[in-house]
């Protein structure tokens, strides 16, 4: 799964097995297991079931979904494409990898197309490890930028960064996007140190990012989800620097809830908040994130219980609320564009403005 330094991958293409691989998420940080997925009904339970997430990989996941239950049916493919826009609705990924899909297979004749659903799925997973890498030269940028204007201010020489959710190598084809500037910058040799918001309540900072940093040898400390705007308080914040499920042609942004709360708290605190997003997580269609966007309502059960492992290291899920709770999951929020600083893409750093929007437009 780690093809080298630069290039850790958690899914991939067996050509010989003729089968997608994964790395399934939910056993993460406890075991390093890798699941093989050779269905369209694997590939949407890994879906929904959360083995895979995070924007980008979804829609990778997707694709490779269209090629399995083509190579089964391969007259399927706008049924196909319809069961899988029904996994997850809030990341725009999901419809844009589907959208590329069933508008290149459609001229080709079915005897060929599943294998061309292959191809175009791994030329997929490519061109996102190449944009998340390109993201992650134009953030390092910033950062260093950041780091020498603190430094000039006499503050100290480490530049501390707070992250919300995964939007690490684990939630895309590579790299991630928020965490790609921070692990650029760690290989420069820039003192970075990561503040991880748990995430709850699927908890994918405390599982996934301090996971990843620690792999990679990131200096980083997990904290409460409350805990940013204390920190930002006091001081002990630079740069927030969050990932996107969706972002609207008016640099609206869409991602974990709570991440709003977060770019309020920056905003009180005059400390940048920015996103890193590939430009296949804009929505161009839609102008008004927090009327339009859709956001995932999921179980109850995740609010209302934790799962771990104990000392014993045996796998638990603990009530934590009373049985007949009510209960409500929302899982993503919209940072509204005028509390954004900055979109890092592929393409180079926006203003999050319907004039920056187009700009990015103008380069695809
Ligand atoms: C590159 S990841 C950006 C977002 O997808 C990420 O921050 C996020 O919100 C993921 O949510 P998830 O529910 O884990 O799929």
């Amino acid at each position: 799964m780690s093809t080298s330094r630069d290039q850790k991958r958690t899914l991939w293409y067996d050509d010989s097995a003729q089968q997608l691989r994964i790395i399934d998420q939910t056993q993460l940080p406890h075991q390093l297991q890798v699941v093989a997925i050779e269905t369209l009904e694997q590939a949407c339970d890994a879906i929904v079931n959360m083995q895979v997430r995070g924007a980008p990989l979804i829609g990778i996941t997707a694709a490779f979904g269209v090629h399995l239950a083509l190579r089964r049916d391969a007259g399927a493919l706008a049924q196909t494409c319809e069961t899988l826009a029904k996994t997850r609705p809030t990341a725009i990924n999901l419809q844009w990898a589907l959208s590329r899909l069933s508008e290149g297979l459609v001229s080709v004749p079915q005897a060929q197309r599943a294998e061309a659903a292959l191809e175009m799925a791994k030329t997929m997973l490519e061109e996102d490890a190449a944009a998340c890498s390109a993201i992650g030269d134009f953030g390092l940028e910033l950062l260093s930028a950041l780091l020498t204007e603190k430094q000039a201010l006499g503050g100290d020489s480490v530049l501390n960064i707070l992250t919300h959710c995964n939007a690490g190598w684990l939630a895309t084809g590579g790299w991630g996007t928020a965490l790609a500037p921070i692990y650029k910058a760690h290989q420069a040799g820039l003192p970075v140190h990561v503040w991880v918001d748990e995430t709850r309540p699927r908890n994918q900072g405390a599982s996934l990012t301090a996971w990843e940093l620690a792999q990679s040898g990131v200096p980083h400390t997990l904290v409460v989800d409350n805990a940013g705007g204390h920190l930002m308080q006091h001081g002990m914040v630079d740069v927030c620097l969050v990932g996107s499920d969706r972002t609207t042609a008016s640099g609206d942004v869409c991602n974990k809830i709570g991440t709003y709360l977060k770019a309020l708290a920056a905003y009180d605190n005059a400390v940048p908040f920015y996103v890193a997003l590939p430009t296949s997580t804009i929505d161009f269609e839609l102008e008004e994130g927090v009327r339009d966007i859709p956001i995932e309502e999921r179980a109850g059960d995740e609010v209302t219980h934790v799962s771990g492992i104990d000392e014993a290291g045996v796998k638990r899920k603990v009530a934590i609320a009373p049985a007949a709770t009510r209960v409500s999951n929302f899982g993503f929020d919209v940072t509204p564009a005028r509390l954004v600083s900055g979109l890092i893409t592929e393409k180079g750093v926006f203003p999050a403005t319907g004039q920056g929007l187009q700009d990015i437009r103008a380069r695809l």
